[in-house]
């Protein structure tokens, strides 16, 4: 049997294993089975927790979607791992650092009981997107649905889209979401956020995942929205990201700099299941 905590972060949903005390050893398919709403327990992503590989780490962090496939970066997942290290007492640091497959994310548990991730340094040029275009531009263009569509390109050490609404309400999420995350411009697909700017610090946004289709929140996609936004001068460096189950606060300086996103984690419940 494996123990696990089923946790969320806005509604972005996760079941969290500690893989340093049990051994695991997941394939994909278990990971779907897992994932499913109806047959499984039902999550956005999977994380793990492993013993670090640099010596300056504390731990080691992987995330799987729920279709299975390994990721790199998971900003809500972050915020619920670093809850996580300390509510199981694996560690009593309010300062984390975490190896991850996109390098090392630095976690702070704040006094108020929010969670400061430092998400490292954007990456802008389209090779390490990746995105399939000769010349790095803040906007770019596809086409979907015979339309040709707008948007703006980050990597948080995943891939992000972002395109402008007018309004998220009626914004096309679930039927440009899918076409968009595996469109053969995107290599390795992407995660699509469609943001409607509310004001220079506040902005609304949903996000259609690679691997998961649309959540309740996605972490590094509030950020490339915030950093997508900040280049097109659209906002200010400190941006209230308003997600359909709550908001994070987004701190990006400029190119170069790392960004913080600032947010809640929750446990909900505590489960065993066999493999
Ligand atoms: N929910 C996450 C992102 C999870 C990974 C993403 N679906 C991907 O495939 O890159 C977040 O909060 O950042």
């Amino acid at each position: 049997m494996i123990e696990f905590t089923k946790m969320h972060g806005l509604g972005n949903d996760f079941v969290v294993i500690d893989a340093i005390n049990q051994s695991i050893s997941l394939q994909a398919e278990q990971i779907r089975t897992w994932s499913n709403r109806h047959f499984g327990i039902g999550f956005d992503q999977l994380l793990l927790v492993e013993i670090p590989v640099s010596p300056d780490a504390d731990f080691k962090y992987r995330i799987f979607n729920a279709d299975g496939s390994e990721v790199a970066q998971c900003g809500n997942g972050a915020r619920c791992f670093a809850k996580f290290v300390r509510d199981k007492k694996l560690t009593d640091k309010d300062e984390i650092r975490v190896d991850t497959n996109a390098g090392q994310l630095l976690l702070k548990l704040n006094a108020d009981g929010m969670i400061t991730v430092n998400m490292g340094i954007p990456k802008h040029k389209p090779e390490e997107i990746p995105l399939k275009t000769q010349h790095e531009a803040k906007f770019y263009s596809v086409i979907a649905n015979n339309i040709e569509r707008g948007f703006g390109a980050v990597s948080l050490g995943n891939p992000h889209a972002v395109l402008q609404v007018h309004d998220i309400k009626h914004a096309p999420v679930n039927e440009l979401g899918p076409l968009l995350e595996s469109h053969p411009d995107f290599p390795e697909r992407a995660n699509i956020g469609f943001m409607q700017v509310i004001d220079r610090g506040h902005i609304k946004l949903r996000v259609y995942e690679r691997g998961a289709a649309e959540t309740l929140a996605c972490g590094s996609g509030a950020c490339a929205a915030a950093i997508i936004g900040i280049e097109q001068n659209l906002l200010d460096h400190e941006v209230k990201v308003e997600l359909p189950g709550g908001s994070l606060t987004i701190n990006w300086p400029g190119r170069g700099q790392p960004v913080l996103m600032t947010g809640p984690a929750v446990s909900v419940f505590e489960g065993r299941i066999s493999l």
